[in-house]
């Protein structure tokens, strides 16, 4: 019984390694490891121990952490791969005697117990995405199209490569294949570290062996993996190199895989010939939890927890993790090894995602056309319903509310911005956790294309038409600055819903929220009330308001040298063309016309100089520019652990 011998195991080469990325690593050891969180959801956040003082060491081969649900297996592999939070941890993990780089997350692959993949690309797309990011630049994309055939034929999946991945609304892939999927999307990366959670779970008895045995052979190559398994089968069992057992966040095995069972009948409890030993292992923790047992030969209430940290194997490992903690095995570079998480350029990840955002648009084109469709037929009736504008007091409040209007139905239109980002949250999560790209190549080729498509297209060729209809003025320059204005107030309104869709894990807060920010700003649009009327010290919130930016540039752009009749004068003159005229009565001077200019006083906006017309766009630019780095900021800051 020699605790240090699971680390005696075959030294592979690390082979099929892309060496400028992949660091051999022989052995992740690990002591006195404790983990607690602050239970989320209650008003005064309990402490809870999901981890309690676990030591082990893992090696090249195949280390399976076994246990029953919620014993900790998932929390245990998460730290060995420094995906959980360090505030909560205590203990040491070493990677080959050295303490866990920085950056040691992009050095090792990691399948996660749930998949969310992009619905709309092939498993060979998928796998080929994964390679694409994630393997050097120096690998050619014929040497990554070979590896991800490679990986295809490994895992099964040829007669399916082409397949789609489908969502909960169009059929695709079975759930078993979306989890080879995934572990090929890792597996051709080739990392020297792969920790697997729950790989079997989905799949069939028969497709499980193979995968596990695959794993086998991957781990034959030198290669560390670690699993977390609920109940394998006994075929499965005996692919194991070492085992963790744990009961209750402690550990009550962690040895070599062949002599567990020796273990267990020197404590008293015999696996039944026949029986599965995962299955006798979890049935005596079951136990063991529930009832404290009293067995001959055992001090009573001892659990085997306690047993197993005061045992020979324990302290035989105590002493090994003691010894090695200072050994580097050449490996001391690890820390500058990987300064760099990302082995493909900014550019690189720009366009690679770029091109995906492109082709999921182009394969689920409904939303799109509906967009597109829907926005002209809105178009059309706004333009229908404000038909060639006349110069009349009535045509002036026409067009104030057309111009009020086409603000607000943006801001609308953009609301689903929110959704879009939502539903790719845990996509974006999960890929830049795993290293395909920085969150800035992410914003720039995902975010960005899809306001522009989406959202800009279709609005601009509908106002177009409206602008066209309404007869708004038709000089070329003042249908530029309306054009202007109405990109500015799009990308303002997409900007601030992608915001609100990374602040906010639900649709519902994300529309809440928008609902209050949009009613302050219609209010301060100066249409609803007339922001001269204010208190002086409140008026500066217009200069927040997308709408009053948006607004004061669009009636200025429109409204300045236009004269408006007074609809009084035209019915007692019968005269329907507009005339300038005062007539005197008593005191007062009336005038038979109402000008472009003496409506944007009356309203506060100013309007003598050329660059009244400018301020307001000015001002949705650095909105826009702000909106997009809190949007930006807010992504990056996204808890991603
Ligand atoms: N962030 C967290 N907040 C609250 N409880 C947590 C948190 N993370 C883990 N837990 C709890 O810790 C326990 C261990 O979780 P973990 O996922 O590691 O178990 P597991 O053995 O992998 O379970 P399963 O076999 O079901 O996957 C569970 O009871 C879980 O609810």
């Amino acid at each position: 019984m020699e605790g240090d011998s699971i680390c005696s195991a075959k030294r592979g080469n690390g082979e099929r390694g892309y060496s400028s990325i992949h660091k051999i690593i022989q052995r992740i050891s690990y002591k006195n490891i404790s983990y607690s969180v602050r239970e989320q959801g209650k008003i005064f956040k309990k402490k809870k121990q999901i981890l309690t003082n676990v030591n082990g060491k893992m090696c090249t081969g195949l280390n399976a952490i076994l246990g029953p649900t919620g014993s900790g297996k998932t929390t245990l592999m998460d730290i060995l791969a420094a995906r959980k939070n360090k505030r909560y941890l205590q203990g040491t993990v070493l990677i080959d005697g050295q303490p866990t780089p920085k950056h040691f997350k992009y050095m090792t692959g990691y399948v996660t117990q749930d998949v969310h993949l992009h619905d709309m690309m092939s498993i060979r797309e998928s796998i080929y995405f994964s390679a694409n990011l994630r393997l050097p630049s120096h690998v050619s994309s014929k040497e990554k199209a070979i590896r991800v055939q490679e990986v295809i034929d490994l895992l099964g999946l040829t007669s399916i490569s082409e397949s789609r991945i489908g969502n909960a609304y169009i059929r695709g892939i079975s759930g078993g294949e979306l989890k080879l999927t995934h572990i090929a999307m890792e597996l051709v990366i080739s990392h020297s570290i792969l920790f697997l959670d729950e790989p079997t779970t989905g799949l069939d008895a028969y497709t499980s062996v193979e995968l596990m045995e695959t794993l086998k052979n991957i781990s034959n190559e030198g290669k560390l993996v670690i699993v977390t398994i609920h109940q394998p089968r006994y075929a499965i069992y005996k692919l194991f190199d070492s085992i963790t057992l744990l009961s209750r966040g402690q550990t009550v095995y962690h040895g070599h895989a062949n002599y567990a069972i020796e273990y267990f009948a020197s404590l008293g409890y015999i696996c039944p010939d026949r029986e599965n030993p995962t299955d006798f292992f979890l049935d005596t923790i079951a136990k063991d939890e529930l009832e404290q047992p009293k067995i001959e030969n055992l001090i009573v209430k001892q659990n085997l927890s306690v047993i197993f940290e005061q045992s020979e194997m324990s302290s035989i490992l105590q002493n090994s993790l003691q010894a090695s903690s200072g050994i580097s095995n050449g490996n001391n570079a690890l820390e500058s090894f990987i300064q760099n998480c990302h082995p493909s350029s900014f550019l690189w990840q720009s366009y690679v995602v770029g091109l995906r955002s492109m082709k999921r648009i182009m394969r689920s084109p409904t939303e799109f056309i509906l967009i597109m469709i829907t926005s002209q037929i809105i178009g059309l009736l706004f333009g229908g319903i404000y038909w060639q504008l006349e110069c009349s007091l009535s045509g002036l409040q026409n067009r104030v509310g057309c111009l009020f209007l086409v603000l607000m139905l943006i801001i609308t239109f953009n609301l689903a911005c929110i959704e879009t980002f939502l539903e790719s949250k845990v996509i974006f999560i999960h890929e830049y956790t795993h290293g395909y790209y920085r969150v800035s190549s992410y914003f720039l080729s995902n975010v960005i294309p899809d306001l522009i498509i989406k959202r800009l297209m279709p609005t601009l060729v509908s106002n177009t038409i409206l602008y066209l209809m309404t007869g708004f003025k038709l000089k070329s320059e003042n249908m530029a600055i309306y054009l202007l204005v109405i990109t500015l107030a799009n990308i303002n309104a997409g900007a601030l819903h992608v915001f609100l869709g990374c602040f906010s894990n639900s649709f519902s807060i994300a529309a809440v929220l928008s609902g209050f920010i949009d009613v302050l700003m219609i209010i301060f649009a100066g249409n609803l009330i007339n922001i001269t009327s204010l208190p002086i010290w409140i008026q500066w919130v217009q200069y927040l308001s997308i709408f009053r930016l948006g607004l004061s540039s669009l009636l200025v752009n429109e409204l300045v040298g236009l004269e408006f009749c007074l609809d009084y004068f035209r019915e007692i003159t019968m005269d329907k063309s507009c005339f300038n005229a005062t007539y005197n009565l008593g005191d007062n001077v009336i005038s038979t016309i109402e000008t472009g200019e003496k409506y944007l006083e009356s309203q506060g906006i100013l309007y003598a100089e050329p660059f009244d017309v400018w301020r307001g766009i000015i001002g949705l630019a650095l909105y826009a520019i702000i909106l997009m780095i809190l949007a930006y900021t807010a992504l990056r800051t996204l808890k991603k652990n």
